[in-house]
């Protein structure tokens, strides 16, 4: 099975703390993967030098074959690595359809810049409209973003990502905040989506973690301490005293 995303000896570090130690870590083309650890263990730090948003003082990241280490976030996103933008990247006055139209239209033209052409262009309608179905957010095409549920924001938030027809999602706390009924149903979603894409996923409600991951890397003072199948990390004692134990 071909590694999509691969980090070696990834290290970051602030002043003072070593938020990402030495980080080796793969992840398998078309499986999930899963990113856990207790509050402060690196995890957003590493969801950041994955996505470009911070530079490694030490280490590699390569997607597939290329090194893509220290590239400024929107060329990452342009070589098939698309983040979660946690809501903010919604536009609130616009409907569900229209936003995702122009992240469709963002990614013809290369990034966020193009907004103009955006009304007349059938195809990306069309495209919009298959992403809200794949999402279950149809029938809300034509309602004002902002005025969604949360849950269904994050699921126009995935559409926003899908529309970049990326080869690996990262999803950053795609599941914080949210009603036991909306966590259900994105976890349909997401175990929908994780058929056809390859998928890091970086959560703290474990039970989501553990029932769509196909492989969970435990983060512990910004060292992996485990990287294994779901059963595996929850019968492995390090992990129960580092993270399980301590959401008991
Ligand atoms: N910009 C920064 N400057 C200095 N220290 C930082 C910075 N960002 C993170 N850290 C430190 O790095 C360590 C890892 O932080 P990080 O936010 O990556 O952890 P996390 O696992 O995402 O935590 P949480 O679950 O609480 O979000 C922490 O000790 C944090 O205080």
């Amino acid at each position: 099975m071909t590694t999509l995303l691969e980090t070696e000896g990834l290290t970051k570090r602030f002043e003072g703390v070593t938020a990402v130690d030495d980080v080796n870590l793969g992840v398998t083309e078309g499986t999930l993967k899963s990113i856990i650890g207790p509050n402060g263990a690196g995890k957003t730090t590493l969801f950041n030098l994955l996505s470009g948003g911070l530079e490694p003082t030490a280490g590699q990241v390569r997607l597939g074959a290329e090194d893509i280490t220290g590239l400024p976030p929107e060329q990452i996103t342009r070589k098939g690595l698309a983040r979660s933008f946690q809501i903010t990247n919604i536009f609130d006055e616009l409907s569900v359809l229209d936003n995702v139209r122009i992240a469709v239209q963002a990614r013809e033209w290369g990034g966020w810049n193009f907004l103009q052409h955006v009304a007349s262009k059938a195809e990306y309608r069309e495209q919009a409209t298959d992403l809200l179905e794949r999402v279950d957010l149809l029938e809300f095409r034509d309602t004002e973003a902002g005025t969604l549920s949360h849950g269904d924001k994050r699921a126009l938030e995935l559409a926003l990502v899908l529309a970049l027809d990326p080869v690996i999602l990262l999803l950053d706390e795609p599941f914080a905040g949210m009603s036991q009924f909306e966590i259900e149903e994105l976890r349909d979603l997401l175990d929908d989506v994780a058929n056809e894409y390859t998928i890091v996923l970086v959560e703290h409600n474990i039970d989501v973690v553990m029932s769509v991951s196909d492989a969970v890397a435990v983060l512990e003072n910004g060292s992996v301490i485990a990287d294994a199948a779901p059963d595996d990390i929850r019968d492995d004692p390090r992990v129960q005293q580092a993270y399980l134990g301590e959401s008991k």
